[in-house]
């Protein structure tokens, strides 16, 4: 609110600032705002005055120099406990700070610490405090608690059951009433570590359990429209952990920097990895609240994604600052080919530029799915996913995105040597689409179709765009509000002829996709629901293996026009088909035949209310759910 342009004369360029507790702050175009709340932890020097920079002394504390001296440890404490009521964790330690200082083996200022470090998740700092007090207070319970629960966050899950455990024992014989609290609190963290240890070790996750965690943590409101509609506080951010399958590994790909490679033979559906964001940013996290009913238009999806991709760099910079010791996973990110030769970076600074890069070619964009129900558009980033190198048609990976945790599958057998390959961008948008921004992340993709794309005639190119283009603006908008049988037979004509360019490539003919959905609904509309299920069918066999988001709508048509003609058994097989493409991604190879349908069902009810109003019309629900 206080701006004012700054003056040249005031601050020439070069000048050297000093500024105490800066925060940072990436702006629209990229730069990085540095500011300062307080206009006295800023000083000029000049040049000829260079030397200084080595025993600064801040004005603030010259001022309070008298205050200071008079100040004792437990002023400082008392000053860090009013900031860590409000809320305020970083003020907070640097009172306790200032009273370490004075007196290094503090107990209650370091333990009073150690908490405030881990409300900000800085892990390390809040386990070294812990540290220290156990060092002269080896029972000191809210320190062994503290260690514990960072030794946790720190993924050090088998030191931290170990102190846990210690901690727990002695607790069990404390008769001091006072400590019950700390006593559950100890149990419930107990048990919680051995959960993700196991998650981490074994890959085993219970996955009803995340799901439900996962609604908990969406609330519902009445949206502007009257519709429910999901929000979620700073989340959804889900306390699991990761897990690494062994047998994949990093190795360099000629032509694409680093990928992930099959190490031996991997069965489809395998869990591969689980990943927990670094950094993750949704839209309604950044948008003003007025916005938010507007989520869907073009201008403030646009916005929003420009926004949270700020938000991401300014929350990974700041991440870096406090926790230094990521700097070097994230900063290995930017050695991919994408980036040329870079100079070597010094991974013990931050450097806005960099994360910026970093993002730029490694970020996942999530998008709200009509299907699922997490409507939610932001921005994060994964570190071992993003490891993934691109394929347009020959994914052979699934990703699932669960609030911040990634879930990634092998979509079908995969042998030994070869490459884990995800789609950035679908096969089912055009060429011109995809290459725009695959080029924009330096992507030359070379898989079977933008070969073939690539090598197709001028002229098939130009026709196949001509007829797209009359679809779009001639066909497409008559369709909602028309009725018309004469559109049925310029779609198919245009069919036809889309497929006649490709006639030597059937398998990879994607246009026809989405003309055949509409071809399907306009004859239902026109009365014809046997034409438009068969319509539906035939796309299905055909691309059925092709694992393409569209497939899963066709065949949710295929399962509404079943249900309507009254063919209820067949419709009750669609579901299942359905559902497991739905589930899959998630809860892998279903085993148990028997089972599967129940906990599929389960996850799909909440995950997927689609299917929740379809298995209500097959009669599912009341059959075989409740
Ligand atoms: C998210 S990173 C993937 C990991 C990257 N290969 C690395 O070594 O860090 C994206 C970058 O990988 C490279 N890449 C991914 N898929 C590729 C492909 N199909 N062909 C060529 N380069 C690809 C590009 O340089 C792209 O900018």
């Amino acid at each position: 609110m206080d701006y004012r342009p700054i003056d040249h004369s005031f601050l020439p360029i070069g000048t050297h600032l000093i500024i105490k507790n800066p925060s940072y702050k990436i702006a629209a175009d990229n730069n990085t705002i540095i500011h300062s709340n307080n206009p006295e932890d800023v000083i000029i020097i000049e040049h000829h005055n260079d030397e200084l920079f080595g025993d600064i002394k801040w004005s603030t504390d010259l001022l309070n120099e008298k205050e200071v001296e008079a100040e004792t440890a437990d002023d400082f404490q008392s000053y860090g406990d009013d900031y860590f009521i409000s809320n305020n964790y970083t003020a907070a330690i640097d009172e306790y700070s200032k009273g370490i200082e004075l007196e290094p083996q503090n107990i209650t200022l370091l333990a009073n610490r150690a908490e405030a470090f881990l409300r900000l998740s800085q892990f390390r700092n809040a386990l070294g405090d812990a540290e220290i007090i156990l060092k002269y207070e080896p029972n000191h319970i809210k320190a062994a608690f503290r260690k514990g629960k960072a030794l946790c966050d720190l993924k050090r899950y088998h030191e931290a059951i170990i102190t846990l455990q210690d901690l727990h024992q002695r607790l069990e014989t404390d008769t001091d009433r006072s400590n019950a609290p700390i006593k559950q609190s100890t149990e419930q963290l107990l048990e919680h570590v051995k959960i993700l240890a196991s998650e981490n070790k074994n890959g085993k996750y219970d996955y009803t359990r995340i799901i439900n965690e996962y609604c908990e943590r969406a609330k519902i409101r009445k949206g502007s429209r009257h519709n429910d509609e999901w929000i979620y506080k700073s989340g959804p951010r889900l306390d699991h952990t990761d897990f690494l399958f062994e047998d994949i590994e990093i190795r360099s790909v000629e032509g694409k920097g680093r990928g992930w490679i099959a190490k031996c033979d991997i069965p489809e559906n395998t869990l591969l990895m689980v990943s927990k964001a670094f950094s993750v940013v949704y839209s309604h996290e950044v948008l003003r609240h007025n916005m938010q009913s507007n989520i869907t238009s073009d201008k403030t999806t646009c916005i929003a994604s420009s926004l949270c991709n700020e938000e991401l760099i300014t929350r990974v910079t700041q991440k870096l600052l406090e926790e230094p010791y990521h700097c070097q996973e994230v900063y290995q990110l930017y050695y991919g080919l994408n980036l040329g030769k870079p100079d070597k970076i010094n991974e013990h600074l931050v450097n806005v530029d960099i994360i910026g890069n970093i993002i730029k070619y490694n970020s996942f964009v999530l998008e709200s799915g009509i299907i699922v129900e997490n409507d939610l558009n932001g921005v994060g980033l994964w570190i071992l996913p993003s490891y993934f190198n691109h394929s347009c048609v020959d994914k052979n990976v699934s990703l699932f995105l669960l609030g911040d945790l990634m879930f990634v599958r092998s979509l079908r057998p995969i042998l030994k040597g070869e490459e884990l390959l995800i789609s950035y961008r679908s096969a089912d948008s055009s060429y011109e689409i995809r290459s725009r921004y695959l080029n924009s992340i330096d992507i030359d993709c070379k898989c079977r179709l933008c070969e073939l794309e690539k090598s197709e005639a001028p002229e098939t190119t130009y026709r196949k765009t001509q007829l797209i283009n009359t679809f779009e603006k001639l066909i497409k908008p008559k369709i909602l509000n028309n009725d018309d049988p004469s559109l049925i037979k310029r779609i198919e004509k245009i069919i036809s002829e889309l497929r006649n360019l490709r006639k030597e490539h059937p398998d990879l003919e994607f246009d026809t996709l989405e003309l055949n959905k509409i071809l399907s609904f306009v004859y239902h509309k026109n009365g014809n629901p046997k034409a438009a299920l068969s319509i539906l069918k035939e796309v299905y066999n055909l691309y059925k293996n092709v694992h393409l988001q569209i497939i899963n709508y066709i065949i949710l048509d295929i399962l509404s026009l079943c249900i309507e003609l009254k063919q209820m058994e067949e419709a009750r097989e669609w579901f299942d088909i359905v559902l497991k493409r739905l589930t899959g991604p998630i809860l892998g190879k279903f085993e148990d035949e028997v089972n599967w349908k129940k906990e599929a069902y389960y996850v799909a009810e909440k995950i997927f209310p689609v299917m929740n109003s379809k298995a209500k019309l097959l009669g599912l629900i009341s059959d075989n759910f409740n």
